[in-house]
């Protein structure tokens, strides 16, 4: 009686026995999810063992809960393993001071650097125009065969290594981007339920090798993404680099302006090295494979909807003058059916089967229902993106939605909501936006064999994936 309804729970599993039940017999945990909130409300209870998980499944209440009363949600609850690698350092898997005053250094450094706006814009699009310049080389008879996860992954990489430390990835140094994204890919095949789930004491004593690999493979990643950094931070003692704290050009020098700063200031001691190697790596692990997997399932929606790419194409081609010009962010207010395009994709695509949790410190009520201390709750975006209460026939691709009700385009939170929710999301809503647009300027998408499947390959898994074998015929226009 102290939680929103939910299944009945038995002593020391809870709900377990029927999450595993209903994820088999709807083929899912988001179709899951949306059996609990058709069957209990929008806001439901499920028992993981000992701790109540209540998941919210509509925006109204998100925003009550999570923006309103946002200072009380500002805690993730973690995988014991994420919480013991990071040691409470960095973005994603921190809590309290130190993640606070990173958090808004970052939103602070982004903004420094000019994300959402020009500078922003002109980054994007020198790396886009790199990249098609080789798709261009690569035609026969004016088409390309693209597979478009090696593409959008480079692409991606590139933006946010330029972002972070002042360097893209060409020809001359791409194989330090494979290499990196082979140790995340294995490091994310290393993982278990059970490694998330057990405490780290059980870890280390059932499974000592098992453990110090998960281990090694996160911290080789970090030592990886940072090493420039450190480089960086060596040449600034030695004299060979200068700060420009006015204007630096990326994330680092931001950073170790600011380290400079507060070591003369005295203010605090939070900026250190070793929590920039975790932010840094934080940023790379958020906002690549994110970023990258939502434009791979865009273009396999646009190949199974041409005529949706004709609407927006029709658009496009009138805002920029038939093409003569690119698309720029300024043209964000005109271009309605691309937005709305945009929103379906991110929708559709919503990256997290299961959100973060939030700790939820101390009794409430939401929805009018009791919520006790001592449990976990989220915005369960999955969960809320197909809830058809809100978005009707939710199942179907159909940005026309948007325009039929402007309102809904709120609605789509794919980067979450409140304190905790995605650091970069404007620089992926940039990238999306730019390079979406600008691909159906320059090139006619076609499937290169069968139409790619729209559904997702991990169902069961926390995160979704689009089919990413998929390869398409880019024909220039
Ligand atoms: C389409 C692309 C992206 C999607 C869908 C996405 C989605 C999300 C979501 C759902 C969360 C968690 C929200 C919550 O806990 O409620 C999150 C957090 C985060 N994202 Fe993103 N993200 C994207 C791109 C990026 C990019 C480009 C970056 C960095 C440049 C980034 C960095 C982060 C960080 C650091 C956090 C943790 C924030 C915190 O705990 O304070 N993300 N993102």
């Amino acid at each position: 009686k102290k939680f929103p309804p939910g299944p009945t729970s038995l002593p020391f599993i809870g709900n377990i026995h029927q999450l595993i039940y209903y994820c088999w017999k709807h083929k899912g945990v988001v179709p899951a999810f949306d059996y609990f909130r058709q069957t209990y409300g929008d806001v439901f209870t499920l028992w993981l063992g000992p701790i109540p998980h209540v998941s919210i499944c509509d925006y109204e209440t998100s925003q009550e809960v999570f923006v309103k009363n946002g200072n009380k949600y500002k805690d993730r609850f973690l995988p014991p393993i994420f919480e013991h690698v990071s040691e409470n350092l960095g973005l994603v898997s921190a809590n309290g001071e130190s993640w606070a005053e990173m958090r808004r250094f970052a939103l602070g450094a982004f903004r420094t650097m000019g994300v959402g706006r020009d500078l922003m814009e002109e980054r994007i699009l020198a790396e886009l125009d790199a990249r098609c310049a080789k798709i261009d080389a690569d035609a026969v008879n004016g088409k390309t065969i693209v597979h478009t996860t090696e593409f959008f992954d480079l692409t991606v990489g590139s933006v946010i290594n330029s972002v972070l430390i002042g360097k893209r990835f060409d020809s001359h140094n791409k194989d330090e981007f494979l290499k990196l994204k082979g140790l995340i890919d294995s490091a994310a095949d290393l993982f278990t339920i059970f490694d998330l789930t057990v405490p780290i004491w059980l870890l280390k004593k059932l499974c000592p090798e098992r453990y110090a690999k998960i281990v090694e493979s996160q911290v080789e990643i970090i030592n990886f993404v940072s090493r420039e950094a450190n480089e960086r931070y060596e040449k600034v003692k030695s004299g060979e680099f200068t700060i420009n704290s006015e204007d630096p050009q990326d994330f680092v020098e931001a950073y170790l302006a600011k380290m400079e700063q507060e070591k003369e200031k005295g203010t605090t001691n939070l900026y250190t090295m070793e929590c920039l190697k975790h932010v840094i790596g934080d940023l790379w692990l958020a906002g690549q494979d994110t970023t990258a997997t939502t434009l791979v399932s865009g273009f396999n929606q646009f190949v199974n909807h041409p005529e949706v790419v004709k609407k927006c194409r029709e658009e496009l081609m009138k805002l920029t003058d038939n093409g003569s010009r690119p698309l720029s962010l300024k043209d964000r207010a005109e271009s309605h059916y691309l937005n709305a395009t945009i929103a379906e994709i991110q929708r559709h695509a919503s990256i997290l089967n299961v959100n973060f949790w939030r700790y939820n410190h101390e009794a409430t009520t939401i929805k009018g229902y009791p919520v006790d201390s001592g449990s976990v709750i989220t915005a369960q975006l999955g969960a809320l993106h197909v809830n058809n209460d809100i978005f009707k026939n939710a199942e179907k691709f159909y940005p026309e939605r948007f325009i039929e009700d402007p309102k809904l385009l709120n609605q789509v939170i794919p980067f979450g909501i409140g304190k905790r929710s995605c650091v970069g999301e404007n620089i992926a809503r940039s990238e999306i936006y730019l390079m979406i647009g600008n691909l159906l300027l320059r090139y006619d998408i076609k499937p290169f064999g069968d139409v790619p499947s729209t559904e997702d390959k991990l169902p069961y898994s926390a995160g979704k994936l689009p089919d990413k074998t998929v390869k398409l015929e880019f024909c220039k226009l």
